[in-house]
């Protein structure tokens, strides 16, 4: 239940007399589905992550600090894959989108889990070669890759480059051809889907700057040029990613219609031998209780179920063999299993007029170390993770340090009344897209990447100085 939930009690919530007491206290116990699976409280109320608790970790690295619990997050990593291949029969790799969060530590953790990994720039590559990630095991993704990071990738022997325009092609034949090299390439495909989700993550619609588009015969074209090349390039299939934080498989269905309906034209035009179709991720996670997820089981069988279908659909007998399957999820692996730590700052009633007030809590951190709630209205939740309380729940909004009003961290929540300046809020599923997108607003040092596991915690990503800010400042 979210505040805004409470119908006729959420005005109350303003400043209202503590008369609400049937609603839960604490976040975390009301939806479990938020957080890593290894979180819980201690005897004394303290919240404990990968056992280790939040006040331990705040003394020891310092707030506001990114916690990310590494058996979560590999049991996450292995449940996709394990799903997928369960469910495919023609075999399906898990691609984790290094976009979502990625460090060197994280990528061994990846290629231990026996996924795959999809980077998308230059410095993505870096990571995953300084951690030894398997070239073959890589994707390279992105809608403007300059040489450089082509040939890099090529020089390590990245398993696909995902191509995405035809300048692209070109620069792609051109330096597989000084390297003496042929690249395996797949073609991302714009497939016409709207996503439901928010527009900024949507790229499924023809309207916008990646991959080629399906309905004017762009995607088309560009498997003929590949094709063409073949001392150059070798096509592997179709790509397709309609967009991010999706619960609805309809949009993936339509994908796959098409997707499978252009693999089977250009199997039967060209006599390509395409042995991959990638459907990319956008697998959506609960940041509040509005979002229902699927399991990863329940998402691979629905998957696989619409795969087989529209391959059935197409004829069988033609010739036409089901390809392996691949999928991208980035959010859905990392986001859950990371947590923000903030401390209480300041604490402040704003009267809103004829008795009532909004409680503004301010934190260490903010739009810095989390741009989604600026950038999409991202909703998130919070609870209090240094004690436990007996006072009433309050609804409060948490808001960051930086200069603008838009800097929210959690719109909406009840906290107890009795929250005190020193006090850790802990906002879950901060996994993905937050450090990732992190930035340094207002000189702001960003936040270091803890990993818990076993009662352990162990620094991935060094915390941010401001020495590190000056550094690159060479007036
Ligand atoms: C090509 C591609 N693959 C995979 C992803 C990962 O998406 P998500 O983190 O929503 O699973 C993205 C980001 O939206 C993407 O652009
Ligand atoms: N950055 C987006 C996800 C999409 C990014 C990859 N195309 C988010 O935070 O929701």
């Amino acid at each position: 239940m979210r505040a805004h939930e409470a119908g006729a009690l959420h005005a109350e919530g303003y400043g209202g007399p503590p008369i609400w007491l049937p609603y839960p206290r604490d976040v975390m116990e009301l939806l479990p589905q938020l957080w890593p699976e290894t979180v819980c409280r201690d005897a004394v109320g303290r919240l404990v992550i990968g056992g280790v608790d939040v006040v331990s970790l705040a003394s020891e690295f310092g707030t506001a600090a990114y916690v990310l619990d590494e058996t979560d997050f590999r049991a996450r990593a292995r449940a996709f894959r394990d799903a997928f291949a369960d469910s495919f029969t023609g075999g399906a790799d898990v691609y984790y989108a290094g976009k979502a969060f990625l460090c060197t530590e994280v990528a061994r953790w990846v290629a231990e889990e026996g996924l795959n990994l999809d980077v998308c720039t230059g410095g993505e590559l870096a990571v995953a070669i300084r951690a030894g990630f398997p070239g073959k095991r890589i994707a390279l993704h992105g809608n403007n890759k300059s040489s450089s990071e082509i040939r890099r990738a090529l020089e390590y022997g990245v398993g696909r480059i995902v191509l995405d325009s035809f300048d692209e092609i070109v620069r792609v034949d051109t330096i597989a051809r000084e390297l003496g090299v042929v690249a395996p390439v797949m073609i991302r495909v714009t497939v016409g889907v709207e996503a439901h989700t928010h527009e900024f993550i949507a790229t499924g619609h023809e309207d916008q700057k990646f991959g080629f588009s399906l309905a004017d015969g762009v995607a088309r074209e560009a498997a003929d040029r590949v094709v063409a090349h073949p001392d150059t390039m070798s096509l592997k299939g179709f790509h397709s990613h309609i967009g991010s934080q999706i619960f609805d498989t309809t949009g993936f269905e339509l994908a796959a219609r098409r997707l499978v309906q252009l693999h089977a034209d250009v199997v039967h035009a060209t006599g390509a031998d395409l042995p991959e179709i990638d459907l990319g991720g956008g697998y959506g996670i609960a940041y509040t209780s509005q979002h229902t997820p699927l399991a990863p089981g329940q998402l691979a069988e629905q998957l696989a179920g619409i795969v087989e279908r529209e391959f059935k659909a197409i004829g069988t007998g033609d010739g036409t063999a089901t390809p392996r399957v691949s999928i991208e999820p980035g959010r859905a692996i990392a986001g859950p299993s990371g947590v923000t730590l903030y401390e209480v700052g300041t604490i402040k009633d704003v009267g809103l007029g004829e008795g009532f007030s909004r409680r503004y809590v301010s934190v260490d951190g903010g739009m810095s170390d989390n741009i989604r709630p600026a950038l999409y209205e991202a909703d998130y939740s919070v609870t209090l993770g240094s004690r436990s309380s007996d006072a009433a729940p309050r609804l409060a909004r948490v808001v960051g340090r930086h200069c603008e009003s838009g800097d929210i961290v959690v719109l909406d929540e009840y906290l107890p009344d009795d929250l005190a300046i020193g006090d850790l809020l802990v906002v879950p599923g901060t996994g993905a897209y937050c450090r990732s997108m992190s930035n340094q607003y207002n000189h702001t040092p960003r936040p270091p990447v803890i990993a818990v596991r076993d009662g352990q915690a162990r620094v991935l990503v060094r915390r941010e100085t401001i020495d590190d800010l000056l550094a690159l400042d060479v007036g």
